[in-house]
């Protein structure tokens, strides 16, 4: 699904109202009866006071149309206009005049001796800003949203929350309105998937209000939020004459005296998303472990306790390196002759991505399109500090492009990013916060490549199943016990649910316009 910016969704809704013969006013009424209707199916009219905030552009003309639903419904209801500018736009003005046709006329806050009394059981509709924020909210409105953020009330803000910018960085924290739950139009919103803006909002979901698929598509959206419907595409059917060779060598490269267990979950993951054959190359100490563990696996041995030497003689069809790996000398030395030397493709975490870090000169020495899969810190040791979660993404994508590598960030919403495109993972929770976890997705895009997945296609499907695994367990486990070991348990169900046709989100909302 693509992600717009703030300017492509204005262009969108405006190739919209020319193409689909669409008034404004008629497309601002389907997207705020949406809102009602979503409400409306939560509260079954409740005898719950509702307030809504409306400001003056068209968010706040959504909310006068909510309002008007509400009130027409038999909701204990009040609507204020938060009248912070005389710029009212048409579809606000025209909505205003159809509340008072019904004879409710909102009241208007000009000042905090306006702000009304709300309780901590009320609910709140926040369409104050929307997309159309162009700074930081300042004086009363400010206030108004401090004070509201004080109750903490259930607050449901269409679109986006009051005062959290689409696409930049929010500059002060007390300017934006808490969001129990948005409701946003037509596609998630950049802001809603990095991490500083975690404390503007608890949940969020996407709802169809029909603008033109054809108009987007044009636009070349570079920023996508994966979900099963796409991910289904990138899926690789087995033929009948396939055989193991079919499939692929996977080689594991990694492990140290007490870090044998990295390797052993990297090599597990390789072999159970479906490499034809693995193998393992690791210090001596972990042999034993390794072949009991993973009795599939093939065995190669460096050294006694560190790897050193790198001379493995595996023909294989892609490397999976780093998982506890250490970065002790001996170590960096035998990493770096073994990068200079290597051709096969690569997928680097962990300790190998902190050698790179330390050498960087080893970058040039990569293969194209290698896949790197850094957790914040590792990413920061390579590419150096940011300012805030859009500079990280824009340094991450200069980076990539720099020197043709595929950048896997990892997180709540870990983001795929190679030279043109970022693709952020819709799957997950925090039950993958958990020793190995990273380990085993190095194993799963390793996998999946020797499988003949484009590496793009790899870190973005295997990203998505490592996800769905947690998604999955989470109806049947807890989030505290589930380990590592937990998603290889889970990567069978994780597959399987690719063909059940249910969810996702905007396929849930489809429009009716
Ligand atoms: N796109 C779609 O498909 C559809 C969109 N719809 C809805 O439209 C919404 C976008 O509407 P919008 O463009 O009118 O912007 P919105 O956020 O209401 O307010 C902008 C006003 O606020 C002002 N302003 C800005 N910052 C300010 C500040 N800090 N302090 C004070 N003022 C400030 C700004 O003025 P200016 O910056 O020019 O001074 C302008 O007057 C969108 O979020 C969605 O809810 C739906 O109806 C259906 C279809
Ligand atoms: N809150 C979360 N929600 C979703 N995924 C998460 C969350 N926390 C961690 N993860 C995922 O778990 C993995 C952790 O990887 P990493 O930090 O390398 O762990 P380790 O080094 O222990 O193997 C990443 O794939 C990350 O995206
Ligand atoms: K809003």
């Amino acid at each position: 699904m693509f992600i717009l910016n703030s300017h492509q969704i204005a262009a969108a809704d405006q190739a919209t109202i020319n193409s689909n013969n669409i008034s404004s006013i008629d497309l601002m009424e389907h997207a705020a009866k949406q809102c009602f209707n979503w409400l409306h199916n939560q509260l079954q009219n409740q005898n719950i006071k509702i307030h809504v905030f409306c400001g003056i552009g068209n968010n706040g003309g959504d909310g006068l149309v909510i309002a008007r639903y509400l009130y027409e419904n038999g909701y204990n209801i009040t609507c204020y206009i938060v009248n912070f500018s005389e710029k009212r736009t048409k579809e606000f003005l025209v909505n205003y005049n159809r509340l008072k046709e019904i004879g409710k006329w909102p009241t208007i806050i000009n000042s905090e001796n306006d702000f009304p009394e709300v309780a901590f059981e009320d609910i709140v509709i926040d369409t104050i800003f929307g997309n159309g924020l162009t700074r930081s909210p300042e004086g009363f409105t400010k206030e108004l949203i401090n004070y509201l953020n004080s109750i903490k009330a259930f607050t449901l803000a269409i679109d986006l929350p009051s005062g959290l910018f689409t696409d930049t960085s929010v500059i002060d924290k007390e300017t934006v309105l808490k969001a129990s739950h948005v409701l946003t139009f037509q596609t998630p919103k950049l802001a809603f998937l990095l991490p500083e803006n975690s404390d503007f909002f608890e949940t969020w979901e996407v709802l169809d209000i029909g603008l033109d698929s054809n108009f987007i598509k044009s636009l070349n959206p570079t920023l996508n939020y994966t979900i099963k419907s796409e991910i289904l595409q990138l899926y690789k059917p087995r033929k009948k004459w396939s055989h193991k060779g079919t499939f692929g060598h996977a080689l594991i490269i990694g492990g140290s005296f007490g870090k044998i267990g990295a390797v052993t979950l990297a090599t597990k993951a390789a072999l159970k998303i479906g490499s034809g054959l693995v193998s393992a190359y690791l210090p001596k100490c972990g042999y034993p472990v390794l072949q009991i563990a993973v009795p599939e696996a093939m065995v190669e041995v460096d050294n006694d306790t560190s790897l050193e030497y790198f001379n493995f003689k595996t023909n294989a069809t892609v490397i999976g390196i780093g998982p506890g790996m250490g970065t002790v000398e001996k170590t960096a030395n035998g990493f770096e002759r073994f990068i200079k030397e290597n051709k096969l493709p690569l997928v680097i975490d962990a300790d190998a991505i902190n050698l790179l870090s330390q050498n960087k000169s080893l970058l040039n020495f990569l293969p194209k399109n290698t896949v790197l899969t850094p957790h914040p810190k590792e990413l920061e040791r390579l590419i150096g500090t940011w300012k805030n979660d859009f500079e990280r993404l824009e340094k991450t994508t200069d980076f990539s492009k720099k020197h043709d590598l595929i950048m896997v960030i990892k997180g709540a919403h870990t983001v795929i990013i190679d030279s043109t495109s970022k693709y952020f993972n819709s799957t997950g929770n925090p039950a993958l916060a958990t020793a190995g976890s990273g380990d085993v997705l190095t194993g799963i895009i390793t996998g999946l490549i020797a499988q003949g997945y484009e590496p793009i296609n790899a870190a973005i499907f295997g990203v998505y199943l490592h996800g769905k695994t947690a998604d999955i367990a989470i109806s049947e486990t807890s989030y505290e016990t589930f380990t590592a070991s937990s998603i290889l348990k889970y990567l069978p169900n994780a597959l399987l649910d690719l063909f059940n046709k249910d969810d996702n989100l905007i396929e849930n909302n489809k429009s009716d316009i």
